[in-house]
């Protein structure tokens, strides 16, 4: 019996590279939803970059989710993470089935608004492992989320942008993390917020 309907899934190859994008993984209404219930009950926190001498506030506040023992450094920053909340486990087990993967943290991303972003980066991290699968959920506004190849001058492929939206799933894998760079840029006209959830294996 199938318990839910996670649509159709479109999938995208470029050298070194391999998406999985489903459009519709949660239905508008329940997409709305959630994003609400997850604005409202996570841990959202700001976090800082120190960099010469100067203190920065990363543009989007995060939260870090994950089973016991599992923690994570990022971009320098030590993230201990918070046991699952009920809702996050349910989506933990719905994107499971549909990647065919596991899982065992979950980083959480807010951007409050169009001036909140991300920058170019890989989540390369080694205790991640060689290939790691990330699936990505979006929740709220629609941005645009960029994709570049390391050597794309050499190989002459051009930056793709995505247009993510509220309800999808973006599953990367293969040789992407290794490969390619990713970022969320600023859309300083989007006034929504958008939360996305990018759920990880810390080996
Ligand atoms: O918000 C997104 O779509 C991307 C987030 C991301 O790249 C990350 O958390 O590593
Ligand atoms: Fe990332």
């Amino acid at each position: 019996m199938e318990l839910f309907d996670e649509g159709a899934c479109e999938v995208l190859r470029w050298p070194d590279a391999e998406w999985l994008y489903w459009p519709r993984f949660l239905p508008a209404a329940e997409a709305d939803a959630v994003f609400a219930q997850l604005r409202d009950e996570l841990a959202w926190r700001q976090d800082e970059l120190h960099i010469g001498g100067r203190t920065i506030p990363i543009p989007r506040l995060n939260a870090w989710y994950a089973d016991v023992g599992r923690g994570y450094t990022y971009s320098g920053i030590r993230m201990e993470p918070l046991p699952w909340t009920e809702m996050l486990a349910g989506l933990r087990t719905r994107v499971e089935t549909a990647c065919a993967a596991r899982f065992n943290s979950v980083l959480c991303n807010f951007y409050r608004d169009g001036r909140d972003s991300v920058a170019w980066h890989a989540d390369d991290e080694p205790e991640l492992g060689r290939e790691p699968q990330i699936a990505s959920l979006s929740l709220g506004a629609e941005r645009t989320f960029e994709l570049r190849h390391r050597r794309a001058r050499e190989l002459g492929l051009r930056t793709q942008h995505l247009h993510l939206l509220g309800g999808s799933l973006l599953l990367m894998r293969g040789a992407t993390q290794r490969c390619w760079l990713h970022r969320l840029p600023k859309e300083p006209g989007i006034t929504r917020g958008r939360i996305n959830l990018t759920f990880r294996q810390v080996l």
